[in-house]
């Protein structure tokens, strides 16, 4: 039995509204991260507020371990719900120290429990040294981690963490991102994640789901979702993609770029993914055409750190490329084009397929 069920939750701010969670069915299992992801204004907050008993949904159920916490006639009361929240304006008590912010709300315990639990979760998260500071006087991502803390003591049934690393930095995002991966694993907690970048969804989840317009637009473990999105929408989401249309015959597809490899089977008229780590770009040097390759042009060139992504024209169609970010090429340059990867096969439609708007 799932721990926590969304079953066809809907929900509008104002009645005559736009539904901004929309028939709305997901399921999280014990222990469990399943994040919620989906660009900005797609419902993920909505949907947490409906969980944690903020909201009242017009329609559908939630329910927590076979219990109905919100549907016809049903409205547990938030603080009955037992769930741990960091939303995105986590609140510390500024008066009060590090450990006694983390041992808030644990009175039913005795003092010497309350302590060791909350020392216990200081450690996991590596803030032993800062249990008598006050929140002021940490950092950032120090205060980010001591509401993690605080909410992982009062052990929830289910923990609802809405974009929880909003306020910090890309480096100590990485870190405090696999620092609640190792506490999260170590507590067994289940976790419902919402979150506008891919990359923390991608690297927290044990499954994912993308929405779009309060919608579930595709479920399931993230590397199944990356290599292979259901449509253009979620590629995209995820990290960008090259829309590819051919005809399918099978596992392969004649396309513009010559015969592309299919992740699944496919016929007839299809539009493909392919995303830019699939695609390579080498350097044309040589005077001679080589059979069966594919003459680019270097269109543009963004330098990125960890790489570079080039636009680049090539048999009529406009590519994004992910190279080395040594490569040498610059705008203007020739290159020849490999395909290196599958390409996955969307549900949209492909462009010639599409009915006149
Ligand atoms: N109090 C409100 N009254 C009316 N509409 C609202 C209210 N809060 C949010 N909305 C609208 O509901 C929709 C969903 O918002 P929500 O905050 O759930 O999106 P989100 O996916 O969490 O976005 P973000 O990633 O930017 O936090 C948006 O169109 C938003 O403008």
């Amino acid at each position: 039995m799932p721990l926590l069920s969304l079953d066809q939750l809907t929900f509008r701010y104002a009645a005559g509204g736009p539904a901004v969670v929309d028939g709305l069915c997901l399921e999280l299992a014990p222990g469990e991260t399943l994040a919620l992801t989906g660009p900005s204004g797609c419902g993920k907050t909505a949907a947490l507020r409906l969980v944690a008993g903020f909201e009242r949904p017009q329609a559908g159920t939630v329910t927590l371990e076979g219990r109905l916490l919100s549907g016809p006639g049903v409205r547990v009361p938030s603080p009955q719900r037992r769930m741990g929240m960091v939303f995105q304006d986590f609140v510390l008590f500024p008066h009060l120290s590090v450990l006694e912010n983390v041992t808030f709300g644990l009175d039913a315990l005795p003092r010497p429990e309350q302590v060791a639990r909350a020392r216990g979760l200081l450690e996991l998260f590596g803030l032993e040294r800062f249990e008598a500071r006050k929140p002021p006087a940490l950092s950032g991502g120090q205060r980010q981690r001591v509401a993690l803390a605080r909410a992982l003591a009062l052990q929830p049934r289910v923990l609802l963490l809405d974009e929880p690393f909003a306020q910090l930095d890309a480096a100590l995002r990485a870190v405090a991102r696999s620092e609640l991966r190792r506490v999260l694993q170590a507590q067994g907690t289940a976790v419902l994640l919402a979150t506008k970048e891919p990359a923390e969804a991608l690297a927290l989840a044990d499954r994912m789901a993308v929405m779009w317009a309060g919608k579930v637009a595709q479920a399931g473990p993230p590397e199944a979702v990356y290599t292979a999105p259901r449509n253009a929408s979620v590629a995209w989401f995820l990290g960008g993609t090259n829309l590819v249309p051919g005809t399918g015959f099978g596992n392969g597809a004649r396309t513009a770029l010559g015969i592309l490899p299919l992740r699944s089977e496919a016929r007839g008229p299809v539009l493909l993914s392919l995303r830019p780590e699939s695609l390579r770009l080498v350097p044309d040097t040589d005077t001679v055409a080589v059979g069966g390759a594919l003459r680019a042009e270097v269109l543009a060139r963004e330098f990125q750190g960890h790489g570079v992504e080039f636009t680049v024209g090539c048999a009529g169609l406009e590519l994004t490329v992910r190279g080395p970010s040594d490569s040498p090429l610059r705008p203007g340059d020739r290159a020849r084009l490999e395909v290196v990867g599958k390409a996955a096969v969307l549900e949209d439609a492909p462009p010639h397929a599409r009915p006149p708007s």
